[in-house]
């Protein structure tokens, strides 16, 4: 809880934020808190006191220069954490001068990337040809793999730190089914306040460290309603949500040693593997649980209303989350060849009288967690089928 509290607390000690040019003081925390309800404070609980310190540092490193430029900065919004000391300290990131929730393609050069990959590199003798992204509750992918040299975000040149609870927060070297590869315990969110450029920065890494292949997971909500909570939905398409408002991780400008300016998505899914997956799934049994279908990535933190829902599914999207589309585009970008899957952990309402629960993270990490050794099995059968392909040699 410290960093949540003392954060807003230091607010309180003379370090406001500014609000429409304005110095206020931060609320007290405690005052924040009564005023929640019972059900919102047990989410903030969850929220805060199990991540909040690492969220709030995060906000404390760049302090002095926050400022979101998306409509909520210094002039004409709010301009938060003022003079709030840090507690830890990611002292590899320079602090940006700006975060925008448009755009810092400018700050991961492709010289910075190639800067991280060397020093991955340097640090382990794994050489990996499939890096692997695992999504909120699936971090046990990452336990499966072996002779492993891990990172820590925190340890790693110029990255981000993860803030969400079930994202462990490190870089995993290792082999899988005897395959080298590489895999993200915990990635970067939009939500968390990170550009997309900067979520999907690491698919840059991978492919700068030499993988040819990423695998991709995430935990989604079911918009078909074929779809049970625990199937597993393999990535056909995406529709692409926030780059049709305007927000792409391409954004900026290009720099042909990753891709193209104008990159193609209509294969960005690799056909071929998802016939492997399906081939997979009939030899483990599961064909039942596993279907094909459409991904949309939401900018959240909060879930969706009724009628997003209802609007998504007109649109023909089957499961909806808030990851993986920029990665993908990232990855396709710079010519690495993508599978990924969904685990549905909650179904969503298309009806105001639904008797389903309320989305809520801890049924999402809770689901992953009592499917991690199935979607564990799922990706080391594709790796090894990955490895064993003409495309991987
Ligand atoms: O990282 P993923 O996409 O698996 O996580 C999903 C989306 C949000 O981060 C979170 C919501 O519960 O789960
Ligand atoms: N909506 C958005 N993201 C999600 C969901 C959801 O229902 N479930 C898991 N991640």
């Amino acid at each position: 809880m410290t960093g949540y509290k003392n954060g807003i607390a230091n607010g309180t000690n003379g370090h406001g934020g500014e609000v429409n040019g304005q110095t206020k003081n931060a609320p007290a925390y405690t005052a924040i808190e009564n005023s929640l309800t019972k059900r919102q404070q047990s989410l903030v609980k969850d929220d805060y006191h199990v991540k909040g310190d690492v969220a709030f540092d995060e906000m404390n490193l760049w302090n002095g220069k926050l400022q979101y430029t998306n409509g909520i900065n210094g002039t004409n919004g709010v301009n938060a954490a003022n003079g709030v000391n840090s507690i830890h300290h990611n002292s590899k990131e320079s602090p940006p001068s700006q975060i925008s929730n448009f755009n810092d393609v400018m700050s991961y050069s492709y010289e910075i990337i190639k800067e991280i990959a060397d020093y991955l590199l340097e640090k382990t003798s794994i050489r990996p040809k499939i890096g692997v992204i695992c999504g909120s509750g699936l971090n046990s992918l990452a336990d499966f793999l072996t002779q492993t040299d891990a990172f820590p975000y925190e340890s790693i040149p110029h990255f981000p730190i993860s803030t969400v609870e079930g994202h462990v927060g490190r870089m995993v070297f290792g082999y899988l089914e005897g395959v080298p590869v590489m895999c993200m315990q915990g990635r970067f969110h939009y939500y968390e306040g990170y550009p997309l450029s900067k979520c999907s920065m690491p698919v840059r890494v991978m492919k700068l460290v030499g993988c040819t292949h990423l695998l991709a997971t995430n935990a989604a909500g079911g918009l078909n309603t074929k779809f049970k909570v625990g199937d597993i939905m393999l990535v056909r398409d995406h529709v692409n949500m926030m780059g049709l408002a305007g927000n792409s991780p391409l954004q900026g400008p290009n720099d042909p040693r990753f891709g193209p300016r104008f990159p193609p998505m209509t294969n960005a899914y690799d056909k071929e593997l998802i016939k492997i997956a399906k081939k997979i799934s009939v030899e483990m049994g599961i064909e039942k649980n596993i279907h094909q279908g459409v991904y949309t990535c939401l900018g959240g933190p909060n879930y969706e209303t009724v009628a997003e829902l209802r609007m998504l599914r007109t649109l023909g999207v089957d499961a909806v989350g808030m990851s993986t589309v920029h990665e993908v585009i990232t990855a396709r970008h710079c010519d690495l060849t993508v599978f990924a899957f969904s685990l549905i952990t909650n179904k969503c309402p298309s009806d105001y009288d639904s008797d389903e629960d309320e989305a809520n993270h801890e049924e999402v990490v809770s689901v992953g967690k009592q499917r991690q050794n199935l979607c564990a099995e799922l990706m080391c059968k594709m790796v090894r089928a990955i490895n064993e392909s003409p495309q991987c040699k």
